[in-house]
């Protein structure tokens, strides 16, 4: 046998591609809303109105699937570079469970592995919270691999590139008389203003990378089509008590602000979310494009990255890069925008757990 002859992934011998998790049938809503709420004080009644999402869909969520797609276009993807690397697939909230996965990496005797997470952005939920995960999970299986969690991608071009195409193409469905005076719509998952102004290592992390990259995509789309659109960000999903605050405006009352102020069409970009996960088919094109309907705006829904091959092709970026810097070489980071590349080391303290201080894999704290 000759030894594969692609770029050197040492020390690296496995990815792991880490994401939330969803139910796959109507039995598994209620246990993995309990698994995703425990400890989490969230009302009653909006744990049974987000079961009814789920429900409407059949009880499945999309998010699985997704990744089994992206799992398969990675593989295709590092086979293709000349990569020879297994790699695994671990959710915090359902089966497949982190745990299993890292007893599985053992078994199969597994010592390094780079975690991809589908989560872009810094925030306790977005970030801290799957380090966490990891930390407990490497706690529970004995012989676990080494993990070093790849940096937060929100502003490499992998994830960026796909999100201007997609607006794009989400404008060209627009009819031509509302086009060019389309709002785009950045819509991203609310969370506490609290869990927000703590987010990073200085605070604000989560809405200054969001703003970060709306303005970007915002200007690359106006050096596409010539015409300068107005851009807001905005947030869907609110959940957690009604007295505690949360980032706004709502998608839904923005839409309905536009519409009284004389707009008359909008895009909405999902610019929170790798995927099509829930938040995006059922908030956004259920829940907002009712509000559209209901207000009278023409609103389309540009595409989340999914498999589109620039983001396959980041995962192989990010491990390439990050494999290099754990080898002691100069890289070049990849990033769009103002903010530059996120470190691949989380701060001590950076995105707090609301509830108290937990061990936590990936950081100067860990
Ligand atoms: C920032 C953020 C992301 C983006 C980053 C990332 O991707 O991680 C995200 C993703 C997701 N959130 C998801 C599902 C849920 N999130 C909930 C609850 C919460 N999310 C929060 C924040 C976020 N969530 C927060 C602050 C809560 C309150 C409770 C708590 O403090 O933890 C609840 C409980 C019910 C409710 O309260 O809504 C559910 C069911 C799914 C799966 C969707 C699918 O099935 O396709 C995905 C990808
Ligand atoms: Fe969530």
């Amino acid at each position: 046998m000759v030894a594969p002859s692609g770029p050197d992934v040492s020390p690296y011998d496995a990815l792991l591609l880490l994401s939330f998790g969803g139910p796959e049938k109507p039995e598994d809503v209620v246990p993995f809303l309990e698994n995703v709420t425990r400890g989490r004080g969230i009302p009653r009644e909006r744990l049974e109105a987000v079961g009814e999402h789920y429900f409407a869909f059949g009880g499945r969520s999309p998010i699985n699937d997704q990744n089994r797609a992206l799992l398969a276009a990675i593989r295709e993807d590092l086979e293709g570079a000349g990569i020879s690397l297994p790699v695994y697939w671990g959710n915090r909230n359902w089966d497949p469970y982190l745990a299993d996965t890292l007893a599985q990496m053992r078994d199969d005797g597994i010592t390094r592995a780079a975690v991809l997470t589908t989560s872009a952005y810094s925030s306790y939920s977005s970030c801290r919270q799957y380090r966490e995960n990891l930390a407990e999970a490497s706690a529970a299986v004995e012989g676990a691999p080494r993990l070093d969690r790849l940096r937060q991608y929100f502003n490499h071009p992998g994830f960026v590139e796909p999100v201007v195409d997609a607006t794009l193409a989400a404008l060209a469905e627009l009819s031509q008389d509302v086009r060019d005076e389309a709002v785009l719509l950045f819509v991203t998952h609310s969370i506490p203003t609290d869990m927000a102004s703590t987010s990073g290592p200085e605070g604000d992390a989560y809405v200054r990378q969001h703003v970060d990259v709306a303005g970007e995509v915002a200007a690359r789309v106006q050096a596409q089509t010539g015409r300068r659109h107005a851009h807001d960000l905005v947030y869907c999903s609110r959940s957690g008590s009604p007295h505690t605050p949360w980032l706004e405006p709502d998608v839904n009352d923005h839409l309905r602000a536009l519409a009284a102020g004389g707009a008359r069409s909008a895009v909405l970009i999902p610019v929170g979310f790798v995927s099509d996960h829930m938040e995006v088919v059922y908030d956004l094109d259920t829940e907002a494009a009712e509000t559209a309907v209901e207000v009278g705006l023409a609103v389309v829904r540009a595409a989340t990255p999914g498999v589109d091959t620039r983001f396959v092709a980041m995962a192989r970026d990010l491990l390439l890069e990050r494999a290099a810097v754990e080898r002691g070489e100069d890289v070049t980071r990849a990033a769009v925008g103002n903010i530059g590349a996120w470190r691949d080391i989380c701060a001590a303290g950076c995105c707090p757990n609301p509830r108290g201080p937990r061990p936590a894999l990936c950081g100067a704290d860990a």
